[in-house]
């Protein structure tokens, strides 16, 4: 048979399949076809050894993007790099990086276990019939995961398991990290941008790894806090004076753990169902920050109004604001409902959470709120110690050792100074950047520092001496006082005594002996 006669044959024989099915569509009733759509199906899957399961990227009414599907797509974006040869991408991280995954109709392998799958991305589009000046096709996107039968209880057990927490892991790791604060009851964020890191951090390396250990263990022990039965949450107290990096710490944590930060301003929140509200509205994997806990709220001054009125709370804070800022305070948030919100039924709602306050005054909290399981780490920042300062000398002299570097360490043990004290001096002072002045600059600072010691401890040593000669001064005056109102009582017995024996003799004619005597005193 000549080609041209076997494409005309081809040609007809196709041409009769689609006019029959094309009768059979017109003509064979509705209820017909539906069964042998059915039963054809039904037939093909009974051959057919593979499954397939689909997820599509919009679920349910209200049009939400499945989590699932972005958890696949994420999952597939390495694999899609290497193996599809039509890409799509994403900007992600504030423009830094770009994420890839696969275009419309693309194919992945996969292999798990030593079972290999195929995941293949297609999109489903049906015209809509609104009248519009642009054309408007709904597209609706789906991944399809094809498997051979047998693996069935592997695929959809263990495998669909790793592919959502891979992705979502990789989803995390992706995204942009934000600083959330609160304004009335809701949340805002701004784009979480800090170079704080550990290594930066000026601190005795054996409490940072100690600190960096603690966290890393945390963040890892999700099934450990499901064994023991206790919520995925842990709290920590950065406490010591100011400028001793609590606040870097923090920032410090959240990109170790590439977690969001929720800085909580509770004199910004009314009261403890906003509170609550709060709460409920922050996603795990985040650090919920309170600064300066000790002066967030007048909680004193709450629970003495409350006593007044009848209704005194038990629990007594020890938290104090400055009279004027406490009279002009709004908020009714609670000691107690700080403590729930940290550690009570609500606190439980999302895993993987960070509650960190921190305070200057640590003997100022009331032991409630700081007892472990509530705050399980108390971590204390203090002065620059010689090991700190090396740190921050590298940081910023790129200097490991310098001839200054002995009389620095020598003042330090000295004297008190705070990190970012220290850090100021190193701050560069000249163009070129010389280090020898930023250590000499030190130096003075701590010299001075040294001898404003000095001075205050002498200052303090006559104060506290002129205060004692002064209570001593006010005992003698007191005990001299005392001494006289004895006398002049004693004056007073003696005369009320003789006026006694006067009038018995004006009304008897005689005295007893003693009363004679009195009254001749009394003459004379
Ligand atoms: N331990 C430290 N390591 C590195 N830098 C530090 C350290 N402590 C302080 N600094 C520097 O000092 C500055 C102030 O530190 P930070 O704000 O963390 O102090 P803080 O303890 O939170 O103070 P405050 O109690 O007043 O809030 C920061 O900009 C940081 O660069
Ligand atoms: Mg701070």
């Amino acid at each position: 048979m000549k080609p041209t006669e076997m494409f005309a044959q081809v040609g007809s024989v196709i041409a009769s399949v689609m006019f029959a099915w094309a009768m059979f569509k017109q003509y064979c009733p509705y209820k017909l076809q539906e069964y042998i759509d059915k039963y054809s199906k039904r037939a093909f899957t009974f051959i057919y050894p593979y499954i397939q399961i689909t997820f599509n990227e919009f679920t349910g009414d209200r049009f939400m993007r499945s989590e699932a599907y972005s958890a696949i797509e994420n999952y597939l974006g390495s694999r899609s790099s290497t193996q599809a040869k039509r890409l799509k991408a994403d900007v992600v991280k504030n423009n830094q990086s770009i994420v890839l995954s696969m275009d419309d109709y693309e194919e992945v392998d996969d292999e798990f276990q030593g079972v290999k799958l195929k995941w293949a991305a297609g999109k489903h589009i049906s015209k809509t019939q609104t009248v519009s000046y642009y054309p408007v096709t709904d597209e609706k996107r789906y991944y399809r995961l094809t498997f051979h039968k047998r693996q069935r209880q592997l695929i959809l057990g263990d495998y669909l398991n790793h592919v959502l927490k891979e992705g979502n892991e990789i989803k995390v790791r992706n995204r942009q990290r934000k600083l959330y604060t609160n304004s009335g009851s809701y949340w805002r964020h701004v784009v979480f941008q800090h170079p704080a890191s550990f290594e930066s951090l000026a601190m005795e390396a054996e409490r940072k790894q100690e600190i960096m250990d603690d966290l890393l263990v945390f963040s890892t022990a999700e099934e450990f806090y499901a064994r023991i039965g206790r919520a995925w949450k842990r709290g920590y107290l950065l406490f010591g004076p100011p400028g001793t990096g609590k606040s870097t710490m923090i920032a410090a944590m959240a990109n170790l753990l590439n977690y969001d930060i929720y800085d909580l301003e509770l004199t910004a929140v009314k009261d403890n169902t906003e509170l609550r509200k709060l709460l409920i509205d922050t996603t795990s994997r985040s650090i919920i920050v309170i600064e300066d806990i000790d002066c967030s709220l007048d909680l004193t001054g709450q629970r003495r109004k409350k006593k007044e009125e009848g209704e005194g709370d038990e629990k007594d804070p020890k938290l104090k604001l400055p009279k004027e800022e406490s009279e002009t305070k709004q908020s009714q948030v609670t000691l107690s409902g700080i403590l729930n919100f940290v550690d009570g039924l609500w606190s439980a709602c999302k895993g993987e959470r960070l509650v960190v306050f921190t305070t200057n005054f640590v003997e100022k909290l009331d032991p409630a709120l700081i007892r472990k399981g509530r705050m399980d780490k108390h971590i204390e920042l203090s002065y620059c110690s010689f090991e700190a300062f090396q740190i921050l000398a590298k940081n910023y002299l790129k200097l490991e050792s310098h001839h200054l570097f002995a009389r620095i360490q020598e003042l330090l043990g000295e004297t008190k100074m705070t990190p970012a004290e220290v850090a100021e001096h190193l701050m560069p002072k000249t163009i070129s950047g010389d280090a020898t002045v930023c250590l000499e600059s030190l130096i003075g600072g701590l010299e001075k520092a040294k001898e404003d010691a000095i001075l205050k401890a002498e200052e303090e040593v006559k104060e506290s001496a002129r205060l004692k000669a002064e209570e001593e001064a006010k005992e003698k005056e007191k005990e001299k006082a005392k001494a006289e109102e004895e006398e002049k009582a004693k004056e007073k017995d003696s005369s009320k005594a003789a006026e006694n024996a006067k009038n018995q003799v004006k009304e008897n004619g005689f005295c007893d002996n003693g009363n004679a005597e009195l009254i001749s005193k009394e003459k004379k």
